[in-house]
């Protein structure tokens, strides 16, 4: 069952196009992430779905209600979209206590005073906050407000909840464990759910599909291995992982491969659609596929060692030929002393883009 569709979706702010045909999906307990550089267009698409900004083209549909399709006049308010909402701008009301934050939706919707405790006393108890309930919001941790308001969105069993960054006011350590703790809370309570995020790890861990904007476009979207594993352009690749990027120029095509040839290098990879012999492209693999061998061998390069540092749970090395503008890094288990050493590239693992 579909929960919410949207169909070629356009909005202009003054005359700035903001979102340029956009059409999606979201099927009930499916949890899709928005994902995207600043500015393409992820919160207007969520603010546009929740009724708070207005398209110029397109329709909405919410669960079996058209909330937009294209005039004014259709429109179905914001209140009135029966959404969760979990916006940054969303603050927890300072002068309530947890309890009355969570209960407030229940109140408005004049539910009974006795099924109010129950219901947010579940909802507390599930985000781990049954002891919190007479703390006022400045008692709590960064992490805990976020729970709060959380909870708030999901205390009426809204069909869908839609996440606007729902954790980027939290540092890093505490953002990593909230993570977990939303991916656990959408298995448990089966959420349908649109969530904003910048952050690709976020996306590919809380989410069952992506949605990656560019530039109010769907450039590409699907599962998180898909979005991650198959790129089908440089800008899905780029932005998905941490990458090597090598420019070049296309001298052979055979069998959906390509050569790439650069200055004193040459590399087969995987060619990209629309790549043609002659073109200036960019081979891009991702970092933790390079690995450092013992002996020349298919293709491969032989670069110097610049320096190699310490992340802990492993080394990560940096190449840099000499005279040449680009960069190799790889990841390895040990501390390597700084001399000429062989890097496979696998020709499966290189993906070759004609160079926009
Ligand atoms: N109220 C507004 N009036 C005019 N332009 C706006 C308004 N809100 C957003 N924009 C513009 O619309 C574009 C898309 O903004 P949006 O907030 O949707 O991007 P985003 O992908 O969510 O970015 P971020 O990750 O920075 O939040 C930007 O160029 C922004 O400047």
């Amino acid at each position: 069952m579909i929960e919410l569709a949207v169909e070629n979706l356009h909005l202009t702010y003054g005359d700035n196009p903001v979102l340029k045909g956009v059409s999606m999906e979201l099927k009930r307990g499916e949890v899709v992430s928005l994902l995207g550089p600043s500015g393409s267009g992820k919160t207007t698409l969520l603010r546009a779905v929740a009724g708070l900004e207005k398209p110029t083209q397109g329709s909405i549909v919410i669960g079996k209600n058209k909330v937009y399709d294209g005039t004014p006049r259709s429109e179905i308010p914001a209140e009135e979209r029966n959404l969760g909402l979990v916006f940054q701008s969303y603050a927890l009301w300072p002068h309530k206590t947890v309890f009355e934050n969570v209960a407030y939706p229940l109140k408005l919707r004049k539910v009974a005073t006795k099924e109010i405790n129950q219901r947010v006393q579940d909802v507390l108890e599930q985000l781990g906050l049954g002891h919190l309930g007479k703390r006022h919001p400045h008692q709590l941790s960064g992490g805990q407000q976020q729970r709060v308001a959380i909870g708030r969105a999901l205390v009426y069993n809204p069909p869908v909840t839609l996440l606007d960054e729902p954790l980027s006011n939290l540092d890093a350590k505490l953002r990593e464990e909230a993570r977990v703790f939303l991916r656990e809370l959408i298995i448990k309570l089966g959420l349908s759910a649109l969530m904003v995020t910048h952050d690709q790890n976020e996306a590919m861990s809380i989410s069952d599909r992506i949605l990656l904007l560019n530039n109010g476009k769907i450039e590409q979207q699907g599962t998180p291995q898909e979005m991650y594993a198959t790129p089908k352009t440089l800008f899905t690749a780029e932005f998905m992982g941490s990458n090597n990027r090598l420019h070049g120029k296309v001298t052979e095509l055979r069998d959906g491969k390509a050569r790439i040839e650069g200055n004193g290098w040459v590399l087969w990879g995987q060619a990209a659609e629309g790549v043609q012999s002659g073109q200036d492209a960019t081979a891009v693999i991702r970092v933790e596929r390079v690995a450092v061998v013992d002996g020349p061998g298919e293709n491969q390069l032989a670069l110097p060692l610049l320096t190699s540092m310490y992340l802990g749970d492993r080394w990560e090395y940096l190449f840099r030929p000499s005279g040449d503008d680009f960069v190799i890094r790889a990841y390895g288990n040990e501390v390597r002393d700084p001399q000429l050493c062989h890097l496979s590239l696998p020709e499966k693992h290189v993906w070759i883009f004609a160079k926009n």
